[in-house]
């Protein structure tokens, strides 16, 4: 092989792009079809990498769920695109785009959305259940990890109801940490729980970024959270605005 196909290391290390941004937005446009029109979001472009940890902000009504719903390929857009790892989204089957939300994305609500009649461990089980890549015994052995790292050990067995609303969110956190993705998207994770499992929760999410690398996208309405996390993208009106 001759030197010059070898090339020179600083000439590919000058083409070469890099890895994709983990969740891309390009010109994003949500419209509620009707006979007067709602523009959820309107051309919204941005690029998020791995390890940020990224608030949307903004009025109530401004589009933030929206965004985070379309970012989460829980809904579709009208106009433009998400791309997750490079790979555009828009247009991949149903069936595509929620095996990459399996993998890929853990969502976390503001209530929390655990089945009342399951234990919290068989709550934190239950993606790993439809992603199907670990055992049975397996998949027990990681739910009860994750829910002990969260300070959940003495309640593997408990059922929802039994717990208080910081401890259910913690475990709506481990069951979106369940499938080992690199991202978290968060709709207002603390707008119900009080003041100090707020900061619980929110030690969490800063953790997950800090120590694990994971990306961590939140909601929230809380803007000294939101100064507190790394990047702020703040809505007016379904667009991006200065803050
Ligand atoms: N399915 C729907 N039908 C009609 N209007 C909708 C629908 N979904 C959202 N909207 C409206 O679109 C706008 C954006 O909603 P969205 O929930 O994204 O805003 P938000 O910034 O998250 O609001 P909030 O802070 O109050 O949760 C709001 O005016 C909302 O009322």
């Amino acid at each position: 092989m001759s030197m010059a196909a070898e090339g020179a290391p600083e000439e590919k290390a000058a083409t070469d792009p890099g890895p994709a941004p983990l969740i891309e937005a390009r010109r994003l446009t949500r419209v509620l079809p009707g006979t007067v029109p709602v523009t959820l979001v309107r051309d919204i472009d941005l690029s998020i990498q791995a390890g940020e940890f990224v608030a949307i902000t903004g009025p109530s009504g401004s589009g933030k769920s929206s965004l985070l719903y379309l970012l989460g390929l829980l809904d579709l857009p009208t106009s433009g695109e998400v791309l997750i790892e490079g790979e555009p989204t828009h247009l991949l089957s149903e069936r595509r785009r929620a095996a990459i939300r399996l993998s890929t994305l853990g969502f976390v609500f503001q209530f929390h959305f655990l089945l009342p009649e399951f234990t919290v461990t068989d709550n934190v089980m239950i993606p790993m259940r439809k992603l199907g890549r670990l055992p049975a015994r397996q998949m027990r052995e990681r739910a009860r990890g994750l829910l002990a790292d969260l300070g959940l050990g003495d309640h593997l067995e408990k059922r929802p109801d039994q717990l208080s609303g910081g401890q259910r969110q913690r475990v709506a956190v481990a069951r979106a940490l369940a499938n080992e993705p690199p991202a978290i998207l968060a709709d207002e994770p603390t707008g119900s729980l009080d003041s100090r499992s707020s900061e619980q929760v929110f030690e969490i999410l800063r953790a997950l970024v800090d120590d694990h690398r994971k990306t961590v996208i939140a909601v929230t309405h809380d803007l000294d959270m939101a100064a507190r996390m790394d990047r702020r993208l703040h809505l007016v009106d379904g667009m991006l605005a200065d803050p």
